[in-house]
C-alpha cells in the first residue's frame, strides 16, 4: 500500500438539492493525505469545510469523484474513520467509562474478552488524563474534560484516521491551548492520521504538517495548501518567537483575509 495515498480524494464534487434549488458546495477537490500526516481545514465561514469532513467520514457521498481511504472507496461511516465533533456528542446518562466503553465495545467486543475491553477503556482515560473522571457523568465535568473524553472515545477506537470538527470550538483560550498540545503528545504518540476543521489559524500551524485552505464557496475548492515544516515536538512558547511560524501564520492570514477576503454573502 502506499502510505503517501492513504486517504485519497479525487474530483470530488459536492451539489446540495435544496428546497430553494441547486447549491454547489464544492468543486474539483483533489487531496492526498499521507498515512501519519495532520491536515488541518481552513477557510471562511460557510465555504465547506464541515462538508468535506462529512465525505472523509462517509456520512455523506459526493455528488461526483472518488475519496479512498487504505485503498478502498469510502462508502459510509466506519470506526476506522472516527470523529469528534464540536460538542463533544457524549451520552449524558452514561459516565465517562461507559461514554468510552460503549465505542471499544463496538469495534472490539467480538474479539476482546471483557478484560481487555476494560483494559482498553482505562488506557484510552489514562492517555487524556481522566482516569480519576472515571465514574463521572457529562453534566460533572468540565467542557475541557468532556471534549478529552469524546477524544478517547475516538482514539480507544484505534482509528485509522481521526477526524475533528473544531473540537476546541467551544472552549475558552487557556483550556483550548492545554488540549492542543495534550493532542499533539497523544498524536506523537499514537501516530494517528489527523484531518481536522478549524477557524485558528494559531492552532492550524502549531497542529499541521500541512494547511488545506479553502477559496470561498460556493463551489469552494482548494486555494492554496501550505507545508509547516517545523520539527516536532513543537512548543507553542517557543514557537511564538520562531520567525518560520510567523511567515506560515502570516501566509495563512494573507490568504483569509487578503485573497478570499469577501465571502460570498449569501454563500451560508
Ligand atoms: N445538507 C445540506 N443541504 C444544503 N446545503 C448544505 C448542506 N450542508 C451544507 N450546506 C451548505 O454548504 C455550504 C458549506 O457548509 P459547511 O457546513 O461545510 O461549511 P463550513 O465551512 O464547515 O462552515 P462553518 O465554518 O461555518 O462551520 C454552506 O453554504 C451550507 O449552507
Amino acid at each position: 500500500m502506499d502510505d503517501s495515498r492513504f486517504i485519497d480524494i479525487e474530483g470530488v464534487e459536492m451539489v446540495f438539492h435544496t428546497r430553494k434549488g441547486v447549491f454547489h458546495a464544492l468543486r474539483e477537490i483533489d487531496l492526498t493525505v499521507a498515512k501519519g500526516e495532520f491536515i488541518t481545514l481552513i477557510g471562511h465561514s460557510g465555504c465547506g469545510k464541515s462538508t468535506l469532513l462529512n465525505l472523509i467520514a462517509g456520512l455523506t457521498r459526493p455528488t461526483d469523484g472518488v475519496l479512498l481511504c487504505a485503498n478502498r472507496e469510502i462508502a459510509g461511516p466506519s470506526p476506522e474513520r472516527s470523529v469528534v465533533f464540536q460538542n463533544h456528542s457524549l451520552l449524558p446518562w452514561l459516565t465517562c467509562y461507559e461514554n468510552i466503553h460503549l465505542g471499544v465495545e463496538r469495534v472490539f467486543g467480538k474479539t476482546d474478552s471483557k478484560a481487555q475491553l476494560r483494559e482498553r477503556t482505562m488506557a484510552a482515560l489514562a492517555l487524556v488524563g481522566l482516569t480519576a473522571a472515571e465514574t463521572k457523568r457529562p453534566n460533572e465535568i468540565s467542557g475541557g474534560m468532556k471534549q478529552r473524553v469524546g477524544i478517547a472515545r475516538a482514539l480507544a477506537m484505534e482509528p485509522k484516521v481521526l477526524l475533528m470538527d473544531e473540537p476546541f470550538g467551544a472552549l475558552d483560550a487557556l483550556t483550548r491551548a492545554h488540549l492542543q498540545d495534550e493532542l499533539l503528545k497523544i498524536v506523537a504518540a499514537t501516530r494517528s492520521t489527523v484531518v481536522m476543521v478549524t477557524h485558528d489559524v494559531d492552532e492550524a500551524v502549531l497542529l499541521s504538517d500541512r494547511i488545506v485552505m479553502l477559496t470561498n464557496g460556493p463551489a469552494a475548492t482548494i486555494g492554496e495548501i501550505v507545508d509547516v515544516q517545523i520539527e516536532r515536538p513543537r512548543d507553542r512558547v517557543a514557537l511564538a518567537q520562531d520567525a518560520r511560524y510567523m511567515a506560515y501564520r502570516t501566509a495563512v492570514l494573507e490568504f483569509l483575509y487578503r485573497k478570499q477576503a469577501h465571502p460570498a454573502k449569501d454563500a451560508a
